[in-house]
């Protein structure tokens, strides 16, 4: 029976806003209503997008978001700062332009480190009481939902707990008698900002230098802290920063602690090292804890957590930022397994190595095979790669084997799932012949430029590749001339240019990844080099490997097994 769901956490995201400020990510205003909706899909409780005012493609997010976004239970937010101090927040011109957004929700970050507010603001400790208050009563005023980020908490509460340091008694408005404290400087700042209206308090590691037990400490101070002064209505938060590589974790401890709303960005994208990954934290809570995180009922959320794969995939796309396999849950390489001991147990029972089911995050499954593949990596790579092998242990032995002897002279499977795929079929005398090479050969040419007698060195010199191919396919002899910018190239369409005579399907084929090694450097130019290319058809992708002391030969033998495993994927009888 499933057990008792705890209340929820609401799930806030800020890949739009913290996220955006991760060097080279630079979201369009279509990017953010894309992304805002694959969010809201995924069943978000906020969707930080910005900050109006400030950035003026945020104005235009947000004015174009009244007529363009149409969000299910999200609820869209806008970021900025309290007022200035010495200014009004009626008529702080920042604060104006949270309003005019017209976002039902804001979230303003407040200093909260009494170091920050005297060196960064330049005021006193008392001023920035003000300014969070004032704002957070502006905005109340407004209608708005209403989160207060306490920028540096946690580094705030060191400096403001030690000795000497003064605590604050907190006042619901100006000139008012105490309502709450006396309590230490940060925390003075959320009940403030909680006295003024505010739905959310939210503790920030902004630089990322918080140990977990610390946060958790820190975020049961605050929800003390709030519910002895009887503001028991409003929500913590939490808001970590990577630096550590422990944002997840802190996250979960301040959830342990009291905190009821995780932000975060997809793919733990954010400044400097990043924000807290929101989908390892949406995982995490979902499978791992007695907390609901995303809307519905088991059943519904089961079946948003199942995209949680694709939500990291297409937004990692959209921000053109490819998520890196490594990361947890959602990443390609997040369930690939390449030690043959442990392929041997999950033959058995995949469990035996996997913390959940890939499924439920929407990933799956995968098997490497390499110098370190034992037979039951073998089975169960030919397997995934739809080939029954029957559990022939001799069948599998010599494939073992094989690949562990190729792998010693430079190969590397665990890359080129292809080349394995051929290798296997070669061993199981099931590999069709698409074509025969009777032989290649590329050239490279350097001339001057016109009107210069000599090579020029600024790298103006014109370069200039040819290959001829010779190869029998169909019942034909082809001789073949290609050109191209390196020879690489030049072979690549002198085998096209043959090939797709008997087998039009690779013109559909595209090379989009080719990366070259040198195995044994400290030979020079004399060097062993492998060769890793991708070939994608537009709907599947698979890598192959060459090797050899020649680049060019290296690249010739991953570039014709890419087209006989493109023929194989798309179930191309030989001609
Ligand atoms: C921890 C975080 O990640 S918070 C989010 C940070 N995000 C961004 O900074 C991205 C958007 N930022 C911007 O576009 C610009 O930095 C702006 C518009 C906010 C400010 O730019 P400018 O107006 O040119 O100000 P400038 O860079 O000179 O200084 C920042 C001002 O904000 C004030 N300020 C900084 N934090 C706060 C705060 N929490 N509350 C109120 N004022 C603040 C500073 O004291 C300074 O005031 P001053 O002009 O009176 O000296
Ligand atoms: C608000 C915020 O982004 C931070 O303090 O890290």
């Amino acid at each position: 029976m499933a057990k008792a769901r705890q209340a929820r956490i609401a799930a806030y995201d800020t890949t739009l806003r913290d996220g955006a400020q991760q060097q080279s990510v630079a979201f369009t205003v279509a990017d953010k209503l894309a992304v805002a909706r694959i969010l809201d899909q995924l069943g978000v409780a906020y969707i930080e997008a910005g900050w109006p005012g400030a950035i003026p493609k945020d104005t235009e997010f947000f004015s174009r978001a009244r007529t363009e976004l149409d969000l299910g239970a999200a609820r869209l937010v806008a970021f900025g700062s309290t007022c200035r101090a010495g200014v009004a927040a009626r008529d702080d011109e920042q604060v104006r332009a949270l309003i005019d957004s017209q976002a039902p929700v804001v979230t303003v970050v407040a200093k909260s480190d009494p170091v920050h507010v005297t060196s960064a603001l330049r005021t006193t400790p008392e001023e920035n009481l003000r300014m969070v208050r004032e704002t957070v009563e502006v905005l109340r005023a407004e209608g708005r939902e209403v989160m207060v980020d306490l920028e540096h908490f946690f580094d705030g509460l060191r400096h403001a707990t030690a000795p000497g340091q003064p605590t604050y008694a907190v006042a619901r408005s100006a000139g008012s008698s105490p309502a709450a404290g006396p309590v230490p400087y940060p925390v003075a700042v959320a009940l403030t900002a909680a006295l003024a209206g505010a739905h959310a308090v939210v503790p920030c590691d902004t630089n990322g230098g918080s140990l977990p037990g610390a946060v958790a400490r820190d975020v049961e101070l605050l929800r003390t802290s709030l519910d002895l002064a009887g503001l028991t209505e409003c929500t913590v938060g939490i808001h970590t920063h990577d630096d550590s590589g422990l944002a997840v974790a802190c996250a979960l401890a301040a959830v342990e602690a009291g905190a009821r709303q995780v932000q975060g960005c997809v793919n733990g994208f954010g400044e400097r090292t990043g924000n807290a990954n929101l989908l390892t934290l949406v995982a995490n809570l979902e499978l791992k804890t007695d907390w609901a995180v995303l809307p519905g009922d088991e059943e519904e959320r089961a079946h948003r957590l199942a995209t949680l794969s694709t939500v990291s995939r297409t937004i990692g796309e959209i921000a053109n930022r490819a998520p890196s396999g490594r990361l947890p849950y959602v990443g390609a390489k997040a369930f690939a397994h390449k030690a043959g001991l442990h392929a041997s147990a999950i033959r058995v029972n995949p469990d035996l190595y996997q913390h959940i089911d890939p499924a439920r995050v929407g990933n799956t499954m995968t098997m490497l095979v390499s110098e370190m593949a034992g037979r039951a990596s073998v089975e169960l790579k030919a397997r995934e790669l739809g080939i029954d092998t029957g559990g022939d242990p001799e069948l599998l032995g010599r494939v073992t084997e094989a690949v562990k002897a190729r792998e010693a002279a430079g190969y590397a499977y665990d890359a080129a799932d292809g080349s394995f795929e051929l290798l296997l079929r070669s061993a199981r005398q099931d590999l069709p012949e698409y074509f025969r090479v009777e032989s290649w050969r590329a050239s490279i040419q350097a001339r001057p430029r016109p009107g210069q007698t000599a090579l020029a060195t600024d790298g103006t010199t014109i370069t200039e590749a040819e290959a001829t191919v010779r190869l029998w396919a169909g019942g034909e002899r082809f001789a073949t001339l290609g050109e191209g910018n390196g020879p690489v190239n030049a072979l690549d369409h002198a085998l096209c240019e043959a090939l797709v005579h008997v087998y039009p399907e690779i013109d559909d084929f595209e090379l989009t990844d080719y990366k070259v090694r040198i195995l044994d450097a400290e030979r020079g130019t004399r060097s062993i080099v492998r060769v890793l290319i991708d070939i994608t058809d537009g709907e599947q992708t698979w890598s192959t490997v060459g090797v050899g002391t020649d680049v060019i030969e290296a690249s010739w033998e991953a570039l014709t097994e890419g087209h006989v495993v493109g023929l194989l994927r798309r179930g191309v009888e030989p001609r």
